[in-house]
């Protein structure tokens, strides 16, 4: 319904219901094919070929022509039979009906025009003769190209059984739209008519599919219509929907790509901050007990930069600092921690404790990010393991001394050696 309309000749605006026969197939209706022969538009009725002379879709009639009618040649007549029984009656989406017109002062109908072929003169007002159209004068109803035992009428009104005058046949019938006025007159009138020719009209109120409808195809109100309506609409729309499926791909890629990125860092983040906030609350909760909170900067600085390292353990690297007040202290940087900082806490939480004089001092701590330190006395003569595990020959301390540090020493070897 909503193709752009389609031309043929002088017939610009073909459009729907109308369709000519090259137009794409979900154009139009297939019930109003028009043809486009020689630059001539063409309404094929029965086995008649009818010119198109006009449409008007806003009384939806469709105008036309029989072929054989020259308007500038009188003896012209139709080449094609056609009466007013061939249209139907009823108010019929799919067929063309004859129409009356009725303006104020003058009513225009299909008439049906009757060609008569009579054995003997017929002398009534409604029987034409057609000779005096093109002879100027009657030659009491013969036609130049008749035999003179035949005489030819036209009537131009419905014809009942008892307009027939006595030898009278129809040869042919057909249509031409005129006024009542026009059925009285002249032979030359009824031609002109004919050369006009006849209105036909189409109906568009009434029709409703009644279920799922698809361009002119109606299917049934039913899931199977519906999917058979919902495929020939896929079908007809292929390139848009092969356009919005690949829109809808090369979106998800586009904007796919970067959004998992930032679920990833977000959820990375998430991960690291829950670690940061357990040390953070543990801090908080335990700030009776706990040494001095160091930056990381403060860090950096007390160790010259991690200038001097002073070993490796389990956890991370030790380098030798030095408090603004001068006090040496060993800095570990908890590089390997597990992920939720439990062992930075346990360390906090058990060494942080302690004060005693044999189990090494822990002065403070830093916390920024995941840089984590804790800060110790610094012990000048190293680890306790270095002299009870130390080679043969090189032990500095006697047995007794070495048993007395073993009842003193807790779970852990920072332990004064200088006691
Ligand atoms: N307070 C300190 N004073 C001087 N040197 C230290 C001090 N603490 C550690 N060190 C040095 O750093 C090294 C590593 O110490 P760290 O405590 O990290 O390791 P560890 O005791 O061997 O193992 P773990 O990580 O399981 O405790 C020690 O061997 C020692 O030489």
């Amino acid at each position: 319904k909503y193709c752009s309309p389609s031309s043929c000749g002088n017939i610009h605006n073909i459009s729907y219901p109308f369709r000519l026969t090259d137009d794409p197939l979900n154009c139009g209706d297939p019930w109003y094919n028009l043809s486009c022969e020689s630059n001539l538009t063409v309404l094929h009725l029965y086995s008649g070929k009818y010119y198109v002379q006009a449409i008007n879709y806003n009384n939806f009639t469709i105008r036309v022509v029989d072929p054989g009618i020259d308007k500038n040649t009188c003896s012209s007549i139709p080449r094609y039979s056609l009466g007013p029984s061939n249209f139907s009656e009823f108010l019929d989406p799919y067929k063309l009906t004859t129409l009356m017109w009725c303006y104020p002062r003058v009513c225009l109908s299909t008439t049906p025009i009757v060609f008569f072929k009579c054995s003997n003169p017929v002398n009534s007002s409604m029987y034409v003769d057609p000779s005096t159209c093109y002879t100027g004068s009657s030659t009491n109803g013969t036609t130049l190209s008749q035999p003179k035992s035949r005489y030819g009428y036209v009537k131009a009104s419905t014809t009942k059984a008892s307009d027939f005058e006595d030898g009278c046949s129809i040869e042919w019938t057909t249509l031409a739209t005129m006024s009542y006025e026009y059925q009285n007159g002249s032979y030359q009138r009824i031609h002109e008519a004919m050369a006009y020719g006849f209105e036909l009209e189409w109906h568009e109120v009434g029709f409703s599919c009644g279920g799922w409808s698809f361009s002119s195809n109606c299917y049934p109100n039913n899931i199977i219509g519906f999917f058979k309506s919902l495929f020939e609409w896929i079908g007809a729309q292929r390139w848009a929907v092969l356009f919005v499926i690949g829109m809808f791909f090369t979106g998800r890629c586009i904007l796919g790509v970067p959004f998992l990125i930032a679920l990833m860092i977000y959820k990375c983040r998430r991960r690291h901050l829950s670690m940061y906030n357990n040390i953070e609350d543990f801090l908080q909760s335990e700030k009776n007990f706990i040494p001095i909170r160091y930056s990381y900067s403060n860090i950096k600085k007390m160790t010259s930069n991690f200038k001097d390292k002073l070993g490796e353990g389990g956890y991370g690297s030790v380098f030798k600092g030095t408090l603004r007040s001068g006090h040496f202290v060993a800095v570990k940087m908890l590089g390997k921690s597990n992920s939720n900082g439990q062992d930075f806490i346990s360390e906090v939480a058990t060494i942080g404790r302690i004060h005693h004089v044999n189990v090494v001092q822990l002065v403070g701590y830093c916390v920024e990010g995941s840089k984590r330190a804790l800060v110790y006395d610094f012990m000048p003569n190293g680890s306790l393991d270095k002299y009870i595990y130390s080679k043969e020959g090189s032990i500095l301390l006697s047995c007794k001394k070495t048993y007395k540090i073993s009842i003193w020493s807790s779970s852990r070897d920072r332990i004064s050696t200088s006691r």
